[in-house]
This record gives C-alpha cells, sequence and structure tokens, in this order.
C-alpha cells in the first residue's frame, strides 16, 4: 500500500491506494498535530511500503512525522516546491517559498489540462494560474471561510457555511447574525475568485481550465459563474506525478482526475468584467 498524506493547517488528510491496482483502498482526515499514532490517526504502517507527504503545517510536525514514519517505512518521499517541475516554472521569486499543496495543486493541474487556474479552498483559499506551456504566474492567498468567519467573533464559528442558494442566486440579505455572517463569507469568497479568474484571464489574454479542491470547494463551487471541475484529490495527484509508483501514475494517470472543463470564449470574460464595470 501507498500511504498519501496532505498535511494542511487544520485538517491532515490520508488516503491508502492499492500499489498494484491502483485504486483507493481507505481515506481520512484528523486534525493537525505533531504527534500521530499509526493504527488510530493514520493507517497502521504495517500494510505500508511508501508514504508520500505533501505538507504546509509547522516545520516542527513535518520533521516529526517523518521521522516517525521512517522507523517503519524505507520509502519516504517529501514534496517540495522548486524552480522548476514536470515542464512547470515556479512564478515565485524564492520558489521554495511557494505552500507546497499550491505547488502540488499546480502541477496536477497543468499535468491534466496544460495549463490552469487551480483555486484550493481550505485554511486559506489561493488561487494560482500556470499558462499553456508552463509558466506558472504566482497567485493569490485570501482567508478561508472558517478563517474569514472566526475572525468576526460573533459566535458563530460552529455554524457551517452553507447558504441553500442556487449557483446564479445572490444569497438575501441575512435577518440574523448567523445567516449575515455566513452570506457575507460566501460572498467575499465567490466573488474574489470569480473577480481573480476573469481579470487574470483578461489580463493574460488566455481563458484557463478551472480547478477547485480542498475542503470548501463544494461551497465555493456553487457561486462560481464559469465552468469549472471540483477535483478533492488535487493535491495528491500532484504526489502522484512527482512521485510516480504504480503503472496508471507512471503512464500519467492520477485517481479520481476530473474531465477538463470547457472554458468559456475569452471574449464572454471580456463582457462580462465591461458589464461589471458599468455598474
Ligand atoms: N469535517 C470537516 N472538518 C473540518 N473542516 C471542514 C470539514 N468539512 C469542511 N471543512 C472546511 O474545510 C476547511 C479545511 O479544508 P482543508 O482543505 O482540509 O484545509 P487545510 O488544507 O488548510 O487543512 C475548514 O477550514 C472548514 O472550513
Ligand atoms: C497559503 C497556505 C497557508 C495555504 O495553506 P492551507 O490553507 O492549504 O492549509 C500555504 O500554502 C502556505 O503556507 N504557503 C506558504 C506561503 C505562500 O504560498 O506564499
Ligand atoms: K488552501
Amino acid at each position: 500500500m501507498i500511504l498519501d498524506l496532505d498535511i494542511g493547517n487544520t485538517l491532515s488528510k490520508w488516503r491508502l491506494k492499492d500499489a498494484e491496482s491502483s485504486e483507493i483502498r481507505s481515506r481520512g482526515a484528523v486534525w493537525t498535530r505533531e504527534e500521530w499514532r499509526p493504527g488510530a490517526d493514520i493507517p497502521d504502517l504495517d500494510v505500508v511500503e511508501a508514504v508520500r507527504i505533501s505538507s504546509v503545517a509547522r516545520k516542527a510536525v513535518l520533521a516529526r512525522t517523518v521521522a516517525l514514519l521512517r522507523r517503519q517505512v524505507r520509502d519516504v518521499h517529501v514534496a517540495r516546491s522548486e524552480p522548476e517541475a514536470l515542464g512547470v516554472s515556479n512564478g515565485y521569486r524564492e520558489p521554495g517559498r511557494l505552500g507546497v499543496d499550491r505547488w502540488m495543486g499546480v502541477l496536477a493541474g497543468y499535468q491534466l489540462a496544460g495549463g490552469c487556474c487551480s483555486v484550493d479552498c481550505g485554511s486559506a483559499i489561493t488561487v494560482d494560474f500556470v499558462l499553456p506551456g508552463g509558466r506558472h504566474l504566482g497567485g493569490y492567498i485570501l482567508p478561508g471561510l472558517r478563517l474569514m468567519k472566526e475572525s468576526l467573533k460573533l459566535g458563530t464559528r460552529n455554524v457551517a457555511i452553507d447558504p441553500d442558494s442556487e449557483a446564479d442566486e445572490l444569497p438575501a440579505p441575512g435577518v440574523r447574525t448567523v445567516e449575515a455572517v455566513n452570506h457575507g463569507i460566501y460572498m467575499a469568497a465567490v466573488s474574489a475568485v470569480n473577480r481573480i479568474y476573469s481579470e487574470v484571464c483578461d489580463r493574460e489574454g488566455v481563458t484557463l481550465p478551472l480547478l477547485l479542491t480542498g475542503g470548501d470547494a463544494r461551497v465555493v463551487s456553487r457561486g462560481v459563474e464559469v465552468p469549472h471541475a471540483v477535483w478533492p484529490d488535487m493535491v495528491y495527484g500532484g504526489l502522484e506525478a512527482c512521485f510516480p509508483l504504480t503503472a496508471a501514475e507512471r503512464a500519467g494517470r492520477m485517481a479520481g482526475a476530473p474531465a477538463v472543463p470547457e472554458p468559456v470564449a475569452l471574449e464572454k470574460i471580456r463582457a462580462g468584467l465591461a458589464f461589471s464595470m458599468l455598474l
């Protein structure tokens, strides 16, 4: 079995993948922390022959995790943000400072679609662009839904953000605190994603397939106007592409990859931007 680990600021996600058949056997998530109990927090390591890790948690979390895993597993691969990989050039001035989860998402998106906008809706919402040809432009970082909610300190932190609206419908002005907060945060996130996507496509003169991942991808997806796909395993896709271990991976196939969404014409995006400027 291959153990894939995606350690985020809030949740650490894991999955077990069969090295022979490439099938996903099990998956789970636990709060990110320094101590793992194999067999409880993460699967029993007896069945694991290789581990692949993407981590944006504090250095100590990764160091302890790797030390623990290396005691039992020979093959431990830790992903790093590089200046260049798999045909993509990292747009950061200091490439190593780009969050490795963003880098994994960009590499997976490029391998799937050959140029994309990748959006990761987790503790933070990150929006990254990679052009056809492989130039990563850099991106945008804003607080995630839960962080925005907690920062308001209005006692609504444990209420799910889940506006009952259709994609093209404005969540109504809230008439209770919870509703006002939820609808406000939802609007902040989806407006930012819609606007950033359109503005960068306009600036670069290209429309790009839009891919969403992260714990809040489904919620944000409901407000995203342009065609897009949700790919929950996008970070794992980057790990598969960087460290291919199975036959399918070596052939370039990433588990759970969606069909590439067909982007709308650039004129349509420009018309939408021009219309919103007029208001
Ligand atoms: N069951 C859940 N437990 C915790 N957070 C959840 C859950 N379902 C959705 N979320 C949302 O997902 C976010 C975490 O998403 P994730 O992509 O795992 O973040 P990160 O990679 O930053 O740890 C939380 O901030 C929260 O808004
Ligand atoms: C921006 C992030 C905090 C997002 O992390 P996440 O929400 O997935 O936990 C992470 O990618 C990170 O720590 N990045 C380093 C800074 C940067 O990318 O510029
Ligand atoms: K994120």
